[in-house]
């Protein structure tokens, strides 16, 4: 079953669940996908309808005077800053945040990884989670891709025992996404080829300043490993893990994802990432957007 974009969208249309969703991201044409996850200026000229170099003259914001604010791009502080803003203010909850923040990724791996894999077969993607609420959105992202016509697998080293990510593991297990503790072994992962890999082991609260800790270091180490042996295209939610949130690659990790999703707004290491690059979870109140200097519209 490989379905157009057309028939993705009225299947998923009838689904009560992305009804509601729709309506925070304005998502009801076909065109909704290139709208709610915007391309940004690294990506080709031909679907590039959001230009971050562009996001400059946006003015000054009100926040504090950081340039970074100025330039569309958020800083570690800020980005926690906002999120806490989002949370207090208008009273999202983390589960509605994480479940935009989720489907926006959902989104730009269908954008990159088309619709099916060779040989009529589905595409085939490793979502490895972490232990914050990156891994989350890896999570829901999971749910989202069966439901696009993914063929999914979880990792899921250090599963939280919160209410919630326990709900979103079972409502994986529920769809049949099977939830793995450790990285497939190369063999396992030859038999078993995977398309995509998608990072969402750490966020905008990876601390650079300790080594990073076990499991993580050789989970990483192991998508690298599958990037480069089976030519898997890597995508990093929001911030490639590892690198420092402002700084990017400061320890010579080597991890270079060929995607990145940044949610709400880059943050400051996306200035060195030279990949193909989206902004997903484009849903801010106009307030909130201008307050952290923010475009939210292609
Ligand atoms: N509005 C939005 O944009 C939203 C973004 N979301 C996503 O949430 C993350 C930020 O989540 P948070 O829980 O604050 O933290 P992280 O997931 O980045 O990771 C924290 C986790 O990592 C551990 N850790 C930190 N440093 C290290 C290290 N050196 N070695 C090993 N482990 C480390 C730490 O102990 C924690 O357990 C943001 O980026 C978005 O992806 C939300 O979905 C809500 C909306
Ligand atoms: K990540």
């Amino acid at each position: 079953f490989t379905p157009t974009l057309s028939t993705l969208w009225s299947k998923l249309l009838t689904r009560r669940h992305f009804v509601l969703t729709t309506s925070s991201f304005s998502l009801l044409l076909p065109s909704a996908l290139s709208h709610s996850v915007c391309p940004s200026s690294s990506i080709t000229a031909k679907t590039s309808s959001f230009d971050i170099a562009k996001t400059s003259s946006l003015p000054a914001s009100k926040h504090s005077t950081d340039m970074s604010l100025q330039t569309g791009y958020l800083n570690a502080r800020d980005a926690a800053a906002l999120d806490a803003e989002l949370m207090s203010t208008p009273g999202f909850s983390l589960e509605q945040l994480m479940e935009l923040a989720g489907l926006a990724v959902a989104e730009a791996v269908y954008l990159v990884g088309g619709e099916g894999g060779g040989g009529g077969r589905k595409k085939r993607v490793l979502l490895v989670c972490g232990p914050g609420n990156n891994g989350g959105d890896g999570l829901v992202a999971a749910r989202h891709l069966v439901h696009f016509g993914f063929d999914a697998t979880i990792v899921y080293p250090k599963p939280s025992s919160k209410p919630h990510f326990v709900n979103l593991v079972k409502q994986c297990e529920d769809m049949n996404i099977p939830v793995l503790l450790a990285m497939p072994s190369e063999v396992d992962a030859e038999q078993n080829k995977y398309d995509i890999i998608v990072d969402a082991i750490f966020g905008f609260s990876f601390d650079s300043t300790s080594k990073i800790r076990e499991p993580f270091a050789t989970v990483i180490s192991k998508m690298i490993q599958l990037q480069k042996n089976q030519n898997a295209t890597l995508i990093s939610v929001d911030v490639p893990s590892g690198w420092d949130v402002d700084g990017g690659d400061l320890t010579g990790l080597n991890f270079h994802p060929d995607v990145l999703i940044s949610l709400t707004a880059p943050k400051m290491s996306a200035k060195k990432f030279l990949g193909r690059h989206f902004v997903g979870g484009r849903f801010l109140p106009p307030v909130i957007a201008e307050k952290y200097g923010v475009q939210v519209s292609c």
